[in-house]
C-alpha cells in the first residue's frame, strides 16, 4: 500500500502534556495547572510541572524527529506563555521558546503544524467565565493574531482549536477534565463561545496570510454493537436515532457551524433545554463559518450506541435523551477504548462525503498500550499492530476517494494523559520520567521505515 505522493506523516503533542517549566520565562498558570494541583483530579496526584521536559530539551526531541523522518511535527501553543492571564501585553519570552523551536523545525527540514489551543486556557480568563463567557472567544482572536504575527512568516498549518467538544463537555459539563465544571449549560455556552473563538481566530489568522487552517475535531463513526463488526447491519428505527443523536452532538454540532454556517436543530433544542440558547446571538454562525481548509480528525475508536433510557445526568451528553452508551465485541487498549481499525476509514469516508468543501488531515491516532522496558528496549508489538491496521484503512479511506492530506501519530513521546496523568502511554519514543531518557520503541521503527516508503 503505497500513499501519494506528497502524503504528510508526522507526529503530534501538545504543549500541558510535554513542555514542563510551568513557571519559567514568566509563563502565567493555566486551568490544568490548577486543575492537576487539585488532589483527587489526575491519577496518582500527577502535574505537567516537569512532564517531558521538552521546555528544555526541544532540540533533542527535534533531532528524535528528524531521525524519524517525519515531515510534520503538530504541537500547541502554551497561551499562558504568551498572555499570562490571557490578555493584554505580549510576554516575549514565552514567544521566543515557540520562535526557537520553529527554527529549529525547519532546520531539520520538518513542517510546523501549530495549534492554537490545545486545553490550557490562562486561569485568569478562567475566572473571568472561561469559556462560558462570550468574551473569551474574542481574547482568543487577539492571542491568535499576535502568535501568528511573530511565527506567520515561518509556519503556514494552522490549527486554532483541539477538540472542543472535549474542552466543553469534559471541562465545562462532566468536569473530567479542567476547569471541572459539572454544568449542562455552561457546558453548551462553551462549545458555542470555542466555535465563535475558533471563527474569529481563523479570519485573523486569513487576514495576516496563513497558507492552511483548520479545525481538529474529536470525531468517530457513532455504531450500535451491531454494525461495529457488521458494516451491513441495520439498526432498528430506535436504534438508527440514537445513533444519529450522537453523531449530531458529537461532530455536526462543531462542523455544521464551522463549514456550513448551520446549526442542526437538535443543538438548538438542546441548549433551549439546557440553559437557553440566549448565548446565540445573531450573526455568530456567520463569524463561526470563517473558511478553513481543512479538518483535522482525531480518531482513537468508535461510539457505540443503542436506544435506552437515556444517560444519567451526565452532564457531558446534553441533549442525549433516549441513548444508551454500549460497549464494542473488540479487543481494548489500556485506555479500554475499542480497536477497530475500520472506524477510522468508515469515519472519514463519511466525513470527506458530508463536508465536501474542505479537505482532511488524521491529525491524533494512537494507543496506550502496558509497554514495558527490556533491555532497553521497548517491544510494542501491540502498538505496531494498531498503528498498522488504521494506516491500511487511512490508505482505504483515499482509495475510496477521501481528500485526506496527512496522518499525525499521537503521540511522538510518552506525555502527561490527563486525567490519567503518567500511567498510560500513547507515545512511539519512551519516557523515563525519572531520568527523561528517550528511547524509541519498535513503533518508532517501524513508523520510520512506513515514512521511508511512503506506505505499508
Ligand atoms: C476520544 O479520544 C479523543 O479523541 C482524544 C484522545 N486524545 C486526545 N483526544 C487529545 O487531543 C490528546 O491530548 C490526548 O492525549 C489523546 C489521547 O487520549
Amino acid at each position: 500500500m503505497i500513499f501519494p505522493e506528497d502524503f504528510v506523516w508526522g507526529a503530534a503533542t501538545a504543549s500541558y502534556q510535554i513542555e514542563g517549566a510551568v513557571k519559567e520565562d514568566g509563563r502565567g498558570q493555566s486551568i490544568w495547572d490548577t486543575f492537576s494541583h487539585a488532589p483527587g483530579n489526575v491519577a496518582n496526584g500527577d502535574t505537567g510541572d516537569v512532564a517531558c521536559d521538552h521546555y528544555h530539551r526541544y532540540q533533542d526531541d527535534v533531532g528524535l524527529m528528524r531521525e524519524l523522518g517525519l515531515a510534520a511535527y503538530r504541537f500547541s501553543i502554551a497561551w499562558p506563555r504568551i498572555q499570562p492571564d490571557g490578555w493584554g501585553s505580549i510576554n516575549p519570552r514565552g514567544l521566543a521558546f515557540y520562535d526557537r523551536l520553529v527554527d529549529a523545525l525547519l532546520e531539520a527540514d520538518i513542517s510546523p503544524y501549530v495549534t492554537l489551543y490545545h486545553w490550557d486556557l490562562p486561569q485568569g480568563l478562567e475566572e473571568r467565565g472561561g469559556w462560558t463567557d462570550r468574551d473569551t472567544a474574542f481574547r482568543f482572536a487577539d492571542y491568535a493574531q499576535a502568535v501568528h504575527d511573530k511565527l506567520g512568516d515561518r509556519v503556514g498549518d494552522w490549527a486554532t482549536l483541539n477538540e472542543p467538544w472535549v474542552s466543553a463537555y469534559l471541562g465545562y459539563g462532566n468536569g473530567v477534565h479542567a476547569p471541572g465544571q459539572r454544568d449542562p449549560a455552561a457546558a453548551m455556552r462553551s462549545a458555542h463561545h470555542l466555535l465563535l473563538g475558533h471563527g474569529l481566530a481563523a479570519r485573523r489568522l486569513r487576514d495576516g496570510g496563513a497558507r492552511r487552517i483548520m479545525l481538529v475535531v474529536n470525531s468517530a463513526p457513532v455504531l450500535t454493537p451491531a454494525q461495529v463488526n457488521d458494516p451491513a447491519a441495520v439498526p432498528g428505527e430506535a436504534d438508527a436515532a440514537a445513533v444519529h443523536r450522537i453523531h449530531t452532538l458529537l461532530t455536526r454540532q462543531f462542523l455544521d457551524p464551522a463549514v456550513n454556517g448551520t446549526y442542526p436543530a437538535e443543538v438548538l433544542e438542546a441548549a433551549e433545554r439546557n440553559g437557553g440558547a440566549g448565548h446565540i446571538k445573531d450573526g455568530d454562525l456567520e463569524l463561526i463559518n470563517a473558511p478553513i481548509d481543512l479538518v483535522g480528525v482525531n480518531y482513537y475508536n468508535p461510539c457505540v450506541v443503542e436506544s435506552g433510557p437515556g444517560l444519567p445526568a451526565d452532564a457531558a451528553w446534553p441533549g442525549s435523551e433516549g441513548v444508551r452508551f454500549a460497549t464494542a465485541d473488540a479487543p481494548t487498549t489500556a485506555m479500554g477504548w475499542p480497536i477497530v481499525p475500520d472506524g477510522l476509514s468508515r469515519l472519514l469516508v463519511r466525513l470527506s462525503r458530508d463536508y465536501p468543501r474542505v479537505g482532511l488531515m488524521v491529525t491524533e491516532n494512537g494507543a496506550a498500550f502496558e509497554d514495558v522496558v527490556e533491555n532497553g528496549r521497548v517491544h510494542d508489538a501491540d502498538r505496531v499492530a494498531y498503528l498498522n491496521g488504521h494506516l491500511r484503512e487511512v490508505w482505504r479511506a483515499i482509495e475510496a476517494g477521501a481528500d485526506l492530506r496527512g496522518y499525525l501519530v499521537w503521540s511522538l513521546l510518552d506525555n502527561f494523559e490527563w486525567a490519567e496523568g503518567y500511567r498510560r502511554r500513547f507515545g512511539i519514543v519512551h519516557v523515563d520520567f525519572t531520568t527523561q531518557t528517550r528511547v524509541l520503541k519498535d513503533s518508532a521503527v517501524w513508523y520510520r521505515d512506513v515514512i521511508a516508503r511512503n506506505g505499508l
